[in-house]
């Protein structure tokens, strides 16, 4: 279990008191600048909160090593460039012992068809998803083990439509089995479909968080984005939300 209580950093994130438990996919939501990357770079580790605590499964994080948290969870952030021109395989091999890629995970970002290209020729999508199989590979371990805390910032951003959703398909399976998912992602259908709860940020505060029927109502979306939501019915019957500006 993941347990952030009374968190602040920097100005950009004040007062954050949430949870995610084992099995929980987390979508995190809210306006540019809304504080996202800022709490997800804080939980990964990447930056040190100025007050509050973070604990994973009871521990505090202040007293967890860099070398062990590297073992159970893994980061994909939004912005990562390629600066060397390795190979899609060689630069595997720097995050993972091992990197044969699992079946789900070949299955789910297909990434065999360039694993012997240059990361610099790789287009935006591809790019991608070679940056999601370098993080989940590094802790696959634990990830079998339903222990992992997979940390995912606009993961989709440059996917297909398929891809985005083999991806989230694939996610949802991992939570499943234990894993905890913490995922920023800007469209709201992908919460009403693959999340099942949900930290709606803005100015640096989760504002709401609760299981997304509860909090992806159109009157709390359109007080957050300051734009107008309703949701209607589909042929097939399921439920979208739809945004517009008056
Ligand atoms: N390295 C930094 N130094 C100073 N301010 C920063 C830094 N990174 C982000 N900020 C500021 O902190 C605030 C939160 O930024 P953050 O990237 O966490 O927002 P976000 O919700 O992820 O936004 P987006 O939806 O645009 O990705 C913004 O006002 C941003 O300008």
């Amino acid at each position: 279990m993941l347990s952030i209580e009374n968190l602040s950093f920097a100005k950009r994130l004040d007062s954050i008191n949430v949870c995610a438990h084992p099995g929980q996919f987390i979508q995190i939501l809210g306006p540019n600048g809304a504080g996202k990357s800022s709490l997800l770079r804080v939980i990964a580790g990447l930056d040190n909160a100025d007050a509050g605590r973070l604990c994973i499964n009871q521990r505090d994080t202040a007293h967890i090593s860099m070398t062990e948290m590297a073992t159970f969870r893994c980061f994909q952030e939004q912005q990562q460039s390629h600066v060397f021109a390795l190979t899609v395989r060689e630069s595997l091999t720097f995050f993972a012992r091992d990197i044969t890629m699992p079946t789900m995970l070949e299955n789910a970002l297909e990434i065999a068809p360039f694993m012997s290209r240059s990361l610099l020729t790789l287009s935006g999508g591809e790019s991608r998803r070679v940056q999601i199989a370098r993080a989940l590979l590094q802790i696959w371990p634990a990830i079998e083990q339903g222990q992992g805390l997979i940390l995912l910032d606009e993961p989709s951003q440059g996917l297909d439509f398929r891809h985005q959703h083999l991806l989230l398909s694939c996610l949802v399976e991992l939570v499943k089995i234990g894993n905890i998912v913490l995922m920023s992602e800007h469209d709201l259908n992908v919460c009403t479909q693959y999340a099942d709860g949900v930290w709606l940020m803005r100015s640096g505060e989760v504002e709401y968080h609760g299981p997304v029927e509860e909090v992806m109502t159109p009157d709390i979306l359109s007080d957050i984005f300051d734009c107008q939501v309703r949701r209607f019915n589909d042929l097939a019957g399921n439920s979208i939300l739809q945004t517009y500006l008056v």
